[in-house]
């Protein structure tokens, strides 16, 4: 019976990575799925093909609220199965769209201390990070790290792990599941 149960979520579920730009969303997921022999999708490559235009390009000409109206909108038309789900950075910044994502996926929460994440910023231009231009990515850090805690299911502290120790530690939280 439990057996059976495990086998039926394992076959439905879905897991969203949620997480500051640059904690290795992107890196992990990949590496989970090949790890699950799930699919992988990044809703960065996703907007950006079906908007046809780069991440930076959609801010620069939607604006901040344009562009994390968007994704929200991307995020709603999610729905499969066995698919490992990276997010961006920023989807947080919509309730409706989180409350479809935790619908769909359990959502795991890569957390990385600021100066770990800082010596993977330096390009935070060309990233195209959701931020105010008069906003720090001291205080992104600090308004963004709540709302990450509030959504997600699950909580990995990456520390100084590598790509695949964090993946491995994925794994390990979902035991019960897959
Ligand atoms: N655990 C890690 N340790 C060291 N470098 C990492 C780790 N995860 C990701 N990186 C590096 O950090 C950068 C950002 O990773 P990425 O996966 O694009 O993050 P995200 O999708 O969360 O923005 C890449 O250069 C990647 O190689
Ligand atoms: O955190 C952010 O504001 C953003 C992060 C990016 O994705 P990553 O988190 O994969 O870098 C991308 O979605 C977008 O440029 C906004
Ligand atoms: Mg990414």
């Amino acid at each position: 019976m439990i057996r059976q149960r495990k086998k039926e979520i394992s076959q439905n579920l879905n897991l969203a990575l949620i997480g500051m730009p640059a904690v290795g969303k992107s890196t992990v997921g990949v590496i989970l799925a090949k790890q699950l022999g799930f699919d992988f999708l990044d809703t960065d490559i996703l907007i950006q093909t079906k908007e046809n235009m780069s991440l930076a390009q959609i801010i620069k000409k939607k604006g901040l609220k344009g562009f994390l109206d968007i994704e929200a909108g991307h995020l709603l038309g999610l729905g499969g199965k066995r698919r490992v789900i990276s997010t961006g950075g920023s989807v947080i910044y919509r309730e409706q769209a989180m409350c479809h994502l935790k619908e769909i996926a359990t959502v795991i929460y890569l957390h990385a201390d600021l100066p770990t994440l800082l010596t993977r910023l330096s390009d935070i231009e060309a990233r195209g990070v959701a931020i105010d231009p008069s906003n720090s990515i001291d205080s992104l850090y600090k308004e963004r790290t709540p709302l990450y805690d509030k959504f997600c299911d699950i909580k990995i502290t990456c520390g100084q792990n590598q790509p695949g120790q964090v993946a491995a530690d994925i794994a390990a939280a979902l035991a019960d599941k897959i």
